[in-house]
């Protein structure tokens, strides 16, 4: 397996997220075989997706080559971006009664006029793994068992392979999005970090952020956090992927760190692309996985425990 901590020619070290999903993906591949040897079936995945954004085509494409090589089963159910919101929450409805289907994602954003949150709340708790529901957020905050959201699950991996423990940590999450920034702080949380939930109307965010031995930037802007609000040595999970204009008219992914100048004083940082992306995927994978175990009563497989926060 190739190493997932690796030196620069600069101050850090580099997380490196493909490295880290692929052990991610073997762990879950592992667990599918268990699975499949214990039901007689392996792991089903449900995605839905709705309209032709491009970009969310190539995730969903991503999503089923890596479903189908981790073993499990893939499912894809693509509507037109004029389905009404009934038809939409039909069609979840029917992935929730079908026992062969373990997990359902519905891509996001929904075209808009969709109620997404009515969409999303649809979605039956044991099947949520994305960790979306209302079930799955409420968990989280109580620390009970649930599914938990796949990219702030993979930005905690990232971590933990950085630093170990994170015990006492002091962790700046940027950004408070439903989908990545809220649920980040809870998991750190959850690793006995202290934590601080900053956003775009925290107070003097370079010094916030300077105190922290760990930041979590998901707040969707190219480069906002500069070099010099990075605490020497301190490790940098960047969870931005922003599409922006490179050279000769081509378009480049960048995250919300600016790499250049964070990698010459952190002492770890995920680079863009290749970070925090692949590891939305695998933790996908990883729920998949402990969804099947959970709804069919068997116990999750180690190697997928492993994986999960807690
Ligand atoms: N219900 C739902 N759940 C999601 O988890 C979800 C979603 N909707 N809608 C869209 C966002 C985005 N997302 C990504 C997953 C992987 C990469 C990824 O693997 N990125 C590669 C680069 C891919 C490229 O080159 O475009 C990387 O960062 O290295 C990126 C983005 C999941 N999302």
């Amino acid at each position: 397996m190739t190493d997932i901590i690796t030196s620069s020619d600069a101050a850090a070290k580099l997380i490196d997220g493909k490295a880290a999903a692929a052990a991610v993906d073997a762990a879950a591949a592992d667990g599918a075989r268990q699975i499949e040897a214990a039901l007689g079936r392996p792991p089903c995945l449900a995605v839905v997706l709705v309209g032709d954004d491009p970009a969310s085509q190539v995730y969903v494409r991503n999503k089923g080559r890596r479903t189908e090589a981790a073993g499990m089963r893939s499912v894809e159910h693509r509507l037109p971006a004029d389905v009404s919101q009934a038809d939409v929450v039909a069609l979840v409805q029917a992935l929730n009664a079908d026992d062969g289907v373990d997990g359902i994602l519905v891509q996001l954003p929904l075209p808009a006029g969709l109620d997404e949150t009515e969409v999303v709340q649809t979605i039956r708790p044991d099947k949520d793994v994305d960790g979306l529901t209302a079930q799955s957020a409420g968990a989280l905050v109580l620390g009970a068992p649930g599914m938990r959201p796949c990219t702030p699950s993979g930005s905690v991996f990232l971590a933990k392979q950085a630093l170990g423990d994170l015990t006492g940590k002091s962790v700046v999450v940027i950004g408070r999005s439903i989908l990545v920034g809220k649920p980040a702080a809870l998991l750190f949380l959850a690793e006995n970090c202290t934590v601080t939930l900053a956003h775009s109307r925290t107070q003097d965010l370079p010094a916030v952020c300077r105190q922290a031995d760990i930041v979590i930037a998901a707040v969707g802007r190219p480069n906002l956090v500069k070099g010099d609000w990075i605490k020497p040595g301190a490790c940098v999970i960047d969870v931005g992927i922003n599409r922006v204009e490179g050279e000769a008219g081509k378009s480049r992914l960048v995250g919300d760190v600016d790499f250049d100048q964070a990698i010459e004083t952190a002492g770890f940082i995920t680079p863009v692309p290749g970070g925090v992306g692949p590891m939305t995927i695998a933790m996908l994978l990883a729920n998949t996985v402990a969804a099947a175990a959970r709804r069919a009563k068997v116990s999750v497989p180690d190697s997928v425990k492993d994986v999960l926060p807690g």
